[in-house]
């Protein structure tokens, strides 16, 4: 499995979110160098499926988002499917449940040692408290990230996705064990487009994140590989 950063560089992981193979590879080459991982996603994946994440795994651990929700057979025939490409971290909702995430840690445990870091996914960081009130969860994004995550690390998950917002209070609850993959991060002055809950890069490692997603601050600069070596510079050693 992917080890723990030990730089502040691979804290990094770029979100590589474009639907053009041959800008992904750009990305990908100018920015493995600065990074931890990097992450392909469903508008790459779609659009050009496994051959992508082929194409990615040649340059850094791949980080497949794909967010998989299904009934548990489902989950578990698509995380077989996925093993050959040997992702590095692969990520499913925690919302599916804890017996999809059970059937999801089984079958991935047929890669052995090789096995990706699976990452049961939270609450969206798009979503901000009244979206998440109206789609019927009540008690706000904090009570809902904890629940899914308490169900998803005892049935098998790795580690989280969740928003900056949340770090220290997963920490407080569930200690240095669980990996922590936190999008929604935004250096100061970037725009947070339909991002709802952020904090900086310094934040979200200070309150104990282990890798941070990064895409378009990223991906949208003049120089992406310079923007992501001053996002290193600014986290914490
Ligand atoms: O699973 C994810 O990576 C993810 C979960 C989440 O709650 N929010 C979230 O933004 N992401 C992903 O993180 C990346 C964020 O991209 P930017 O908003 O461009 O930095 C996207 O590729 C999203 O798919």
């Amino acid at each position: 499995m992917l080890a723990r950063p030990a730089t502040p560089a691979a804290r990094i992981i770029p979100a590589i979110d474009t639907h053009d193979p041959a800008r992904a590879s750009a990305l990908a080459t100018a920015l493995a160098p600065h990074a931890g991982a990097l992450k392909l996603g469903l508008e790459l994946f779609a659009a050009e499926g496994p051959r992508a994440v082929r194409a990615m795994a040649a340059v850094a651990p791949v980080f497949l988002d794909l967010k998989l929700h299904d009934i548990p057979n489902t989950v578990a025939g698509a995380v077989r499917s996925l093993l050959p490409l040997r992702p590095a971290m692969l990520t499913l909702h925690g919302a599916g449940g804890p017996a999809m995430v059970a059937a999801a840690r089984e079958a991935a445990e047929k890669a052995g040692a090789a096995r990706p870091i699976l990452l049961a996914v939270t609450v969206l960081t798009s979503l901000d408290a009244a979206t998440l009130a109206a789609t019927g969860v009540a008690g706000g994004p904090v009570q809902q990230v904890l629940r899914l995550a308490r169900l998803a690390l005892e049935a098998g998950a790795d580690g989280l996705v969740c928003s900056p917002q949340e770090v220290a209070r997963i920490r407080d609850a569930f200690g240095t064990a669980p990996l922590l993959v936190v999008p929604g991060v935004r250096p100061a002055g970037s725009a947070t487009a339909d991002q709802a809950r952020t904090a900086t890069p310094a934040e979200a490692v200070a309150a104990g994140a282990d890798w941070i997603v990064v895409g378009r601050p990223i991906t949208g600069a003049a120089d992406p590989a310079a923007a992501a070596r001053a996002i290193a510079e600014g986290l914490p050693a």
